[in-house]
């Protein structure tokens, strides 16, 4: 699968710049399109009348988008603006906004990411922390592997002291439907290295509660 499928170009691409429709994701959004009409008919709705006659492709369309993170490769992502630099403190990029879907139920959940490590010898382009948080929280998941999977990706890909993820977030699903709680907040965390010790993650902690004004 190339890379240009899933590109943030805005010239020939559809939906915000994400999905390219190459034959490949034709194919894809043709076959979602008729589930997702099925499921209109399933549901009870007349899936002909006039609001809804594009709707199964728009669906499709989204719910390509909401899981796009399949497409990419968070390695790739680092190690594309990975810089040999001599600077040996925490670097912290905090309230990263986080949008995913709950594999139980596809629904979606959100909040924010903290995401800190400590060189060692490699900085990385601050952008491609936001990045790699999109790679993997675009795709059907639950907190803890989010969580989990950003921390190994980092901690694998540049070789850190440590590294430190904090997400904070609000599930639909707990609150659309099932237990119906409109105010939990659901905070997982994953550290590796110095993060393991009480004082780097006390510093973490302090760093990501703290407001710029
Ligand atoms: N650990 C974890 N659980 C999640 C996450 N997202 C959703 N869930 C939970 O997944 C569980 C699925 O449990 P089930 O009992 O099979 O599903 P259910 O009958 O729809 O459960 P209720 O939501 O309690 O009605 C629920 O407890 C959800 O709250 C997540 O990111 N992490
Ligand atoms: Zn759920």
């Amino acid at each position: 699968m190339s890379d240009s499928q899933f590109s943030q170009d805005t010239d020939d691409d559809d939906f915000g710049g994400y999905i390219k429709i190459d034959r490949y994701n034709q194919d894809r959004i043709d076959s979602l399109k008729d589930n997702y009409r099925n499921v209109l008919k399933q549901l009870g709705e007349d899936a002909a009348r006039e609001g809804l006659l594009k709707t199964p492709e728009r669906v499709a369309k989204a719910m390509l988008y909401l899981t796009h993170g399949y497409e990419l490769n968070a390695e790739e992502i680092l190690n594309s603006a990975k810089f040999r630099e001599d600077y040996s403190q925490m670097v912290v990029v905090k309230d990263i906004e986080v949008y995913s879907m709950c594999e139980h139920h596809m629904l979606p959940f959100f909040g924010k990411a903290h995401v800190a490590y400590i060189p060692n010898g490699h900085v990385v382009g601050l952008s491609k922390i936001p990045r790699v948080v999109d790679v993997f929280a675009r795709r059907l998941q639950v907190q803890e592997r989010l969580t989990n999977e950003i921390r190994d990706c980092i901690q694998q890909t540049l070789n850190p002291v440590g590294v430190g993820v904090v997400i904070e977030c609000r599930h639909l699903c707990m609150s659309m439907r099932g237990v119906q709680k409109q105010n939990s907040v659901t905070t997982t965390s994953a550290f590796t290295g110095e993060f393991l010790k009480e004082k780097t993650r006390t510093e973490f902690l302090n760093l990501i509660s703290s407001k710029l004004s």
